[in-house]
């Protein structure tokens, strides 16, 4: 069959099928070049940021800008999604944009997103990663390593570095990318470098994404940079935007078990109240072991409200110093229990953890920060905050302190968030989890 197809300079070139299958498995190495989906109709596509001497590149109909960004290697080679969606009864395509893509964390998730673990084993997906000068070369490897994995599930890759182009019809945004603290770097300096990255990201979903994308930020410090990524979306709910605190959650459910003697899946209702940071509040209060309060299955009240909170709040920063770097694997699996946690219905009694938006809030937690609290869900990517909580002193103290920080870092990034200049006056202990 032949195919018409755009070289760079936008020259219609034909090409036969059997050509653009080698076309397609040989070009996309090609540094600046990647390809176009050949979806349904075998036509193909190219946006391409090539040097006029490089390869030509295929492409349908001239572009039109709502078609989709460049596809990676094999996932640019014919076949008939709709038929499948028919055959093998799969839902329709969603597109997931991943940030950092090239890092650790996403080492992990991209694997687990594309085998079916994450959305179901009828859901095909797409995956559009954006990377950066610095890692496209990385980006490609982690394209190659999806290739040959033969995910059945796993209907398009697309490598960029413009998330105005990458979160094209993004339905999913898990923005993982971060600059990492420095030796000697300021937490102030942090906050603004990856804020501005928050800002960008937040500004191109807003552009170019799902009107209903669900983001979920991981790139510390997740909570503000979520807060900066929403600010710049404005056509976007706030209520869709998410930072990670299950990896929080999980880690205080591990503590509980292990004092209790009891497996993990014994332990519910556990929140993670605030900023993820060291200030954080894993709540014991409410948190359950077989049914029971905590409190009345766990009688050293002092290692609660003592060792066990601190050991949540630094369990990034051990983990650190065994491994020499921060949690990827565990942090991923908790990446997908969040997606999970939005996509099935909550089970009956229990909730889950995330940093979300805190307007309207039912806790008298202060408006206009990204606070992690308890979540509930019908599976519709939707939420709602759990009314039936308790408080006593002891939370409502921790509380206020994780409060103040998250003040503290809106308003040293206010120049971010269009609230005027920024004051930096944060507190002495505001850190990361991975931070000693
Ligand atoms: N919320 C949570 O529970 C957790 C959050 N984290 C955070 O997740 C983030 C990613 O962790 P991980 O995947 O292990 O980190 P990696 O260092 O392996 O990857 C991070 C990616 O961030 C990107 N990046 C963006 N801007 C910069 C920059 N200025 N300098 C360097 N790299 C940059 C890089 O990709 P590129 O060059 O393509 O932009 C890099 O691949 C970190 O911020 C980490 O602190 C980690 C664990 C738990
Ligand atoms: O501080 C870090 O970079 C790692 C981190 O968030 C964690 O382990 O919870």
């Amino acid at each position: 069959m032949a195919v018409t197809q755009f070289n760079p300079t936008c020259q219609k070139t034909h090409f036969h099928s059997s050509q653009l299958s080698f076309l397609s498995r040989t070009l996309p190495r090609q540094r600046h070049c990647s390809f176009p989906a050949i979806r349904r109709t075998q036509h193909a596509r190219i946006s391409c940021s090539v040097a006029p001497n490089e390869v030509q590149v295929p492409a349908v109909k001239a572009q039109d800008p709502k078609s989709k960004p460049d596809c990676y290697g094999v996932f640019c080679l014919t076949y008939d999604l709709r038929a499948e969606e028919e055959t093998r009864s799969w839902k329709k395509l969603i597109n997931i944009a991943v940030s950092g893509a090239a890092g650790m964390i996403a080492n992990h998730l991209l694997f687990k997103i594309a085998s079916g673990e994450v959305f179901g084993p009828d859901q095909p997906v797409a995956l559009k990663l954006l990377g950066s000068q610095r890692s496209i070369q990385a980006l490609e490897g982690v394209a190659m390593e999806l290739e040959d994995s033969l995910f059945p599930l796993l209907r398009e890759v697309s490598i960029g570095i413009d998330p105005y182009e990458v979160f094209q019809d993004a339905e999913w945004a898990l923005l993982i990318g971060a600059k990492p603290r420095g030796p000697g770097m300021e937490r102030a300096g942090l906050l603004d470098i990856n804020g501005q990255i928050y800002a960008e990201q937040g500004k191109a979903l807003n552009a170019v994404a799902s009107r209903n994308v669900k983001v979920i930020v991981v790139g510390n410090p997740c909570n503000t940079n979520a807060l900066i990524c929403l600010k710049n979306a404005p056509n976007i709910p706030a209520k869709n935007f998410h930072a990670l605190t299950r990896l929080d959650e999980n880690r205080a459910k591990c503590q509980l078990a292990l004092k209790a003697g009891v497996f993990y899946d014994k332990v519910s209702n556990v929140t993670i109240w605030g900023n993820h940071s060291t200030t954080q509040v894993p709540d014991f209060l409410n948190a359950r072991i077989d049914g029971f309060p905590v409190k009345e299955v766990v009688r050293d009240h002092k290692w609660l409200e003592e060792e066990f909170t601190e050991k949540v709040q630094k369990r990034g920063g051990v983990l650190i110093q065994k491994w020499g770097r921060s949690s990827a694997a565990s942090t991923s699996v908790s990446i997908v229990d969040a997606i999970r946690s939005l996509i099935t219905p909550t089970p009956e009694g229990d909730w889950f953890s995330s940093g979300v938006y805190s307007d309207g809030n039912p806790y008298g937690i202060a408006e206009g920060i990204v606070f992690s609290m308890p979540c509930r869900s019908k599976g519709d990517g939707d939420y709602e905050l759990v009314k039936d909580v308790i408080f006593d002193d002891y939370l409502r103290k921790r509380i206020a302190k994780t409060e103040a920080e998250l003040l503290a870092e809106k308003r040293c990034v206010a120049h971010l968030t269009g609230e005027g200049i920024a004051v930096c006056d944060l507190p002495g202990d505001t850190m990361l989890p991975g931070e000693m």
